[in-house]
């Protein structure tokens, strides 16, 4: 059977999706909560005995703005795919690795975490060009290579059109490949790529509030940000704000010892908003420049999550007008297409700044920060690339393009 046009394969269904999420058996129910502007909100509970399932892979194939209803399934798909509630004290702090003596160059250790990455995209491209002319079979081949790193559908198409453009029926190089593919990604990027800005440096502290589903990583980037905050002279105090889980109260103490930024703790099921105004107070007495505030990726359900960021943010106004001046959200890039939604979700709940992605190494789709990218155009202040302190930079769009190209340095 021949092969159906491109655009006509993802316009009109006929491409073959990854496989979709199976459906969840979270509780909806109606009821209606203010997001942090005061805007009501429709609230998804989700059922306390909930576990992760399976990946979500579905590929928003054709970009259409969600409807309510669908909101709310994103949003209990979103919350259920977290990790699963844990007794408190049931949990044992991750333990932090040690720093090689011998690093390697910011670019070698990007180039390394991403190779799951650009492996697949790579070892895609060798067997498409491999002896073979630029065709419709070869571009639709490329385009579904591109699709599956999780590009999106609207880089992929991008790319495939100015590939063929000039090089149609001709033989075209891996490299020549490689070099579009980076330059395509780089133009999506460049514009997300922007520093996270310490505003607040004279009238201090400059509050970030570190946000993100259970386990994606915003514990350990707080200890992160803090080594390098603290290595550019800033002085740094952490809040222990997921007062849910007794291990994570733990392993933020272990970062301040380890950075030496002090910690404001309480013990596990304190209230949160109570231990962020607390802190509040000792950074301003103490003269901080920055304040981390951890938060419970998960409670019971949505609706309690949400209301505790509203809270949080409510006592840091008390404080500070102007706070949280950054409201950071943590994702974690194995969790594919779920990554996409976290970001529409935690948006409309609790107004993100900017986008912190971890774990781009441990998956060969991290391509999928080039679609979140494209959609949201949410800036990308850092990324992961391994648990070791020195494993989170700040986000360039060049290198990551060329990184997931395969390409070196230049
Ligand atoms: N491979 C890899 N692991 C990472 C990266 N960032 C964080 N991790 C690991 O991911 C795990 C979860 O990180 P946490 O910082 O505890 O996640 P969290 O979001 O604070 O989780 P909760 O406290 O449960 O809400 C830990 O084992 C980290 O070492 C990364 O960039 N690469």
């Amino acid at each position: 059977m021949a092969k159906q046009g491109r655009f006509s394969r993802f316009l009109f269904g006929s491409y073959e999706e990854p496989k979709t999420a199976e459906p969840t058996d979270a509780d909806a129910v109606d009821g209606a909560v203010d997001d942090v502007e005061g805007n009501p909100v429709d609230v998804i509970e989700i059922a306390a005995d909930d576990r992760p399932k399976a990946d979500t892979d579905a590929a928003a194939l054709v970009e259409v703005e969600p409807s309510q209803e669908e909101l709310q399934e994103i949003a209990a798909d979103v919350l259920s795919q977290a990790e699963p509630i844990a007794a408190p004290d049931a949990d044992v702090v991750a333990e932090i690795p040690v720093e090689p003596e011998t690093q390697l160059p910011w670019y070698q250790r990007l180039k390394r975490g991403l190779s799951r990455s650009s492996g697949a995209l790579g070892e895609g491209i060798t067997s498409i060009f491999t002896k073979r002319k630029l065709d419709d079979d070869t571009l639709q081949d490329l385009e579904d290579i591109l699709i599956q790193a999780d590009l999106g559908v609207e880089t992929a198409m991008t790319i495939t059109e100015r590939l063929s453009d000039g090089r149609y029926n001709k033989q075209v190089t891996d490299h020549e490949v490689q070099e579009i593919l980076a330059e395509e990604v780089d133009k999506v990027l460049a514009p997300v790529a922007k520093r996270l800005q310490i505003t607040q440096l004279e009238s201090g502290p400059h509050v970030i509030l570190m946000i993100g589903v259970n386990g994606a990583g915003k514990t350990t980037t707080i200890g992160k940000l803090a080594q390098k905050l603290g290595a550019e002279g800033k002085k740094v105090m952490l809040a222990a704000g997921d007062t849910f889980r007794a291990a994570a109260i733990d392993q933020l103490k272990v970062w301040g010892e380890r950075t030496g930024a002090p910690v404001i703790a309480r013990d596990v099921g304190s209230d949160a908003a109570g231990l962020a105004y607390d802190a509040m107070s000792e950074a301003k007495e103490q003269g901080m420049d920055v304040l981390l505030i951890d938060t419970a990726g998960r409670l019971q359900n949505r609706k309690e999550l949400m209301a505790e960021l509203e809270k949080i943010v409510r006592v840091i106004k008390k404080h500070d007008e102007t706070a949280p001046h950054s409201v950071l959200l943590v994702l974690d890039a194995t969790t594919g297409q779920n990554a996409l939604n976290q970001v529409e979700v935690f948006t409309k709940m609790a107004g993100v700044t900017g986008l912190v992605m971890t774990k781009l190494d441990g998956t060969a789709r991290g391509g999928i920060l080039v679609a979140i990218s494209a959609k949201h155009k949410m800036p990308v202040h850092f990324i992961g690339v391994g648990e070791g302190v020195d494993d989170l930079e700040p986000f360039e769009s060049r290198d990551f393009a060329r990184a997931i190209a395969g390409l070196a340095d230049e």
